[in-house]
């Protein structure tokens, strides 16, 4: 049976290239791209279908940050699909960012500097406003409107014969520091992305209590630091050339992963050698 896969905020950046990338895995997959701009959504459709012709590509229009969208939405996937397989609430906004610049230059001189470029912790505010539900509008896009999705589309992911999969797009700027129980919307902070976020990670947890038992498993990933429109909305893209070497110098990622790779097998060796070498205790 075919799967079905709905993507929030699909028609650009890590949401587009996660579309691309699920139908290069599988091409018999209902694709379904819930965006709010149909413009650019019937552009990534055309991408998409470029690069796999023949495949499953709907759309869906569905602006996250509004209550009555996301419930008119919910209601028109129960009447075309009978469930949904995988969702991946990824849509997400970072209004009029700013940089502290000098946290940054005093963080680069820190012991703290790969933490700083890691999470941008300290370094990041936005301005953030009320939208027309009196919703904070980073607070609605980011979590609320995702959160009542889930909440509408329970039918068709819990209960079923399989089991479905949440998937938000998280960050590593989560951060504890900008959340709290006393301000869910993060209305009198500065830092209502890293709230919104640290707060996605609270709710996948919450949603997997919930609800595992009806076969509905939610996860969070951290994309790390990606080329996007919302980049490209904290720093002109000439900055992102000369600071693009630096990132990566910092990225000591890889190279960790792999020397643990390489320590894990010479561990197992060990313990495999070990026993064979030891009689059964039991
Ligand atoms: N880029 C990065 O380094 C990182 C990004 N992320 C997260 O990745 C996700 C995708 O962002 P990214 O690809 O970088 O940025 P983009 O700006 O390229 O993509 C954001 C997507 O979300 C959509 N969107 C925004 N608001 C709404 C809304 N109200 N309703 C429906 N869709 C909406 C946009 O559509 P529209 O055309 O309508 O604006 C767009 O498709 C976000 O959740 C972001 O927080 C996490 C960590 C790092
Ligand atoms: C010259 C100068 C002032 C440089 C500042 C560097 C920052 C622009 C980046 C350092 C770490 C980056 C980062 C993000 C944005 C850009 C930085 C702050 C994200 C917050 C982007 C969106 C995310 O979800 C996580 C990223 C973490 C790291």
């Amino acid at each position: 049976m075919e799967k079905v896969v709905l993507v929030t905020g699909a028609n650009s950046g890590i949401g587009l290239a996660l579309c691309e990338r699920l139908l290069s895995q599988d091409s018999e997959l209902q694709l379904c791209l819930a965006c709010r701009n149909m413009g650019r959504a019937e552009a990534a459709r055309s991408a998409l279908l470029t690069s796999h012709p023949g495949a499953h590509v709907d759309l869906l229009h569905l602006d996250v940050g509004s209550v009555r969208s996301v419930l008119r939405a919910a209601q028109e996937v129960k009447t075309r699909y009978p469930r949904v397989d995988h969702l991946y609430l990824n849509a997400g906004i970072m209004p009029n960012p700013q940089i502290d610049v000098k946290a940054f230059f005093k963080g680069l001189f820190s012991s703290n500097v790969i933490h700083m470029f890691a999470t941008a912790e300290g370094l990041l505010t936005q301005k953030d406003r009320r939208n027309s539900d009196g919703l904070q509008e980073v607070f609605a896009t980011n979590l609320f409107g995702h959160f009542l999705l889930v909440r509408e589309l329970e039918p068709l992911l819990c209960g079923t014969e399989r089991s479905s999969q949440v998937v938000w797009t998280s960050s590593s700027n989560a951060l504890r520091s900008a959340f709290s129980l006393e301000d869910l919307q993060h209305g009198s902070g500065a830092e209502p992305y890293s709230s919104s976020k640290y707060a996605t990670d609270l709710l996948s947890l919450a949603l997997n209590r919930h609800h595992n038992a009806q076969g509905l498993f939610s996860s969070v990933i951290c994309p790390g630091l990606v080329m996007t429109n919302m980049t490209y909305g904290i720093l002109p893209s000439f900055f992102w050339t000369f600071l693009m070497p630096i990132m990566w110098f910092m990225d000591v990622d890889d190279e960790t992963s792999e020397a643990l790779y390489g320590g894990l097998l010479e561990l197992e060796k060990v313990i495999r050698r070990q026993i064979t070498e030891e009689p059964d205790s039991q």
